[in-house]
């Protein structure tokens, strides 16, 4: 589960045009609230395209283990759930190995079931704040007991009578809205988010498919999302789209590899996710929408990438953060192929992810030869053109996957080849990234592969 076993060092080399077509997995956030959502309805709800990444498959046990059914029959998954308030108390510790995703949406859920439950992670999610999650779940009388600074492993003690809640986020956090109005579905009356930014909207886009009644509101708060406690929700049949997250390592390197053209199809492009491909276009990316069009309620289009040497380093908006925060790590290596400088601000949240990831960019990319200044909340990567990277360094991921696939991207360019200390995380969230990759002609794979290179 969350122990990925021993350190599997990667090298990546500069590589020949990628071609073809990459089929990229599901969407994470959309697969967590599929089974989530599937485990609280009354009935089976069926699920394609769930991405099978062990992030997903830790929340699929989890969701066991609070009693609903879950198992793959041929490409299908099943959810049997236990209806609104229906969890069982589970019998072992819950076990979200690597998850922010898994383990917050999990703690709303069962907060407002008189239950308790344990929760713990892998090394780097046990570091990872939690008070901003119980903060709010203690509003509707559940009790939490972490570690100092409300850190995993937790106890969380359902409330035995739960009230509804109006909170405010003080963070910019699908996470933390998701996991208020999960704990909202077994309060009774209204219970209300406010979000200063807009974050990802799938957990309300999929609470009304499933039928609860849910409404949001753009006013001058932000966006105000009240939810109608203790509905029956019903089960639904999802297909779940491609994951915009993943698309990205594909796109990006396509764009600095020289003679590259590459399809990448069905992509989910709901606009609270898409700001990086906007943010490339803007720095004069060759990258394409092709064939737009709607699925499943989401905007979806093929994304098309080819090779673009005349990149421009720009001011990447901070009010687009929310609707590309996993993909700063992946634009901070194309901007390092551009011309001038590139600078995010905005961007605090990137700092209690998997790992600092404006820490671990700045070191492994100064390593490759780059220049990065940081501050709290913002960085800047001086661009050195394409052609002009020097990498021919190893880099520590911090078991953190988005780290690892953005060194290995950058290496496919680089002058010497880059190599990261630990690809195991990647099977969180994209576990065909070296096969889709090397099939497009990426060199990459374990650094121990062939010695004598
Ligand atoms: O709700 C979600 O599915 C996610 C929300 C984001 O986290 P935050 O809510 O912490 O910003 C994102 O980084 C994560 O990969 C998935
Ligand atoms: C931040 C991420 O995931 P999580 O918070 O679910 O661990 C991510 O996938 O980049």
């Amino acid at each position: 589960m969350s122990s990925h076993g021993e350190a599997r060092a990667m090298v990546s080399r500069k590589s020949a045009g990628l071609r073809g077509q990459a089929e990229v997995p599901g969407d994470k956030s959309i697969s967590h609230r599929a089974l989530i959502l599937g485990a609280l309805a009354v009935g089976e709800t069926r699920v394609s395209g769930l991405l099978e990444g062990q992030d997903v498959l830790d929340t699929a046990s989890a969701m066991r283990a609070f009693g609903a059914e879950v198992e793959k029959r041929g490409d299908v998954w099943h959810v049997t759930g236990v209806g609104v308030g229906g969890f069982a108390e589970p019998a072992q510790v819950i076990d979200c190995g690597n998850s922010g995703t898994g383990v917050r949406l999990i703690m709303g859920a069962m907060a407002t079931t008189p239950i308790s439950a344990t929760f713990t992670g892998d090394a780097s999610l046990n570091k990872r704040p939690m008070a901003r999650i119980t903060d709010p779940l203690r509003q509707f009388g559940a009790h939490a007991y972490g570690r100092s600074g409300g850190r995993l492993p937790l106890v969380l003690v359902g409330a035995e009578q739960a009230m509804p809640v109006r909170y405010a986020t003080p963070v910019p956090s699908a996470q933390v809205k998701s996991a208020v109005l999960l704990a909202g579905l077994n309060a009774p009356g209204e219970t209300v988010v406010i979000e200063r930014e807009a974050t990802r909207d799938h957990s309300e886009r999929m609470l009304a498919g499933f039928g609860a009644v849910i409404s949001s509101e753009d006013g001058p708060e932000g966006r105000v999302i009240t939810l109608q406690g203790q509905p029956e929700l019903r089960p639904q049949v999802i297909a779940v789209p491609r994951d915009p997250s993943s698309a990205a390592f594909p796109v990006c390197a396509a764009l600095i590899t020289e003679g590259s053209d590459v399809l990448v199809p069905n992509i989910g492009l709901n606009p609270t996710r898409a700001g990086l491909f906007f943010t490339l276009q803007e720095m004069g990316a060759d990258l394409v929408f092709e064939n737009p069009r709607e699925e499943g309620g989401e905007p979806v289009a093929d994304l098309r990438a080819r090779f673009s040497p005349n990149l421009r380093g720009i001011e990447v908006p901070a009010e687009r953060a929310a609707s590309m925060i996993d993909e700063y790590p992946v634009l901070s290596v194309v901007a390092a192929f551009a011309e001038g400088r590139t600078h995010m601000p905005g961007v605090k949240e990137l700092r209690v992810k998997e790992s600092d990831r404006i820490e671990a960019m700045a070191v492994g990319l100064r390593a490759c030869g780059v220049t990065v200044e940081a501050g709290e909340d913002w960085w800047t990567v001086e661009g050195r053109g394409f052609g002009a990277v020097p990498g021919g360094a190893t880099v520590a991921t911090h078991l953190d996957h988005r780290i690892a696939m953005s060194f290995l991207v950058l290496g496919l360019a680089t002058e010497a080849p880059v190599t990261v200390d630990d690809g195991g995380p990647i099977a969180t969230s994209f576990p065909v990234f070296e096969p889709l990759m090397r099939g497009l002609g990426a060199d990459l794979g374990a650094a121990d592969a062939d010695p004598a290179r």
